[in-house]
């Protein structure tokens, strides 16, 4: 005898497809903190973080995206891979001021430089196709003190 799905089971797919088709291309942002932990010092500073000393830095991406027919914007998994291959695999466990770029690597220069690594990633992917774009990052260096980055200042500046 065929499988039968059970009426039940089917009442409830359709809702969610009704569901679906009411929230599809609703411009919504996601958001996935992460952290990874590298040295650094600061030059042309006086203070203690002239010499060296280590974070566990928090960085909190946030994307925005139309929700598909599933109801995900960006999948969280795939800003996980992208967090990995353009930021963790560069500067975890690294010394900042030789792994990054030439820079006094305090919170701002340093969520600017990665603010590019993920824009760029965002722009050639598939990701451009479906509109899928950083809104706004945040790169705690302590539990206290971080600095923050938005689409809005990087566009109309
Ligand atoms: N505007 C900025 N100021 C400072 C930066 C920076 O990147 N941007 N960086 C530092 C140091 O790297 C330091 O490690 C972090 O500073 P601070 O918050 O003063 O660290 P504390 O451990 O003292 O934090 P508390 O939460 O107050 O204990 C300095 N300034
Ligand atoms: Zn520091």
């Amino acid at each position: 005898m065929d499988f039968q799905i059970p009426k039940k089971v089917e009442k409830i797919d359709e809702d969610i497809q009704r569901h679906e088709l009411k929230y599809h291309n609703k411009r919504v942002a996601v958001t996935k903190e992460f952290t990874f932990d590298a040295a650094h010092h600061l030059h042309c500073y006086e203070g203690k973080c002239k010499s060296l000393h280590g974070h566990t830095y928090k960085l909190v991406i946030t994307v925005s995206g139309f929700v598909n027919e599933i109801g995900i914007t960006v999948d969280f998994g795939d800003i996980k891979a992208l967090f990995k291959e353009e930021i963790d695999s560069k500067l975890d466990h690294r010394y900042l001021n030789d792994a990054l770029p030439k820079m006094n690597t305090t919170a701002e220069n340093m969520i600017v430089w990665i603010w590019e690594q993920l824009e760029r990633r965002l722009k050639v992917d598939e990701y451009k196709k479906l509109g899928t774009r950083l809104e706004e990052l945040k790169l705690y260096e302590t539990p206290t003190s971080y600095a923050t980055l938005k689409r809005e200042w990087m566009d109309n500046e």
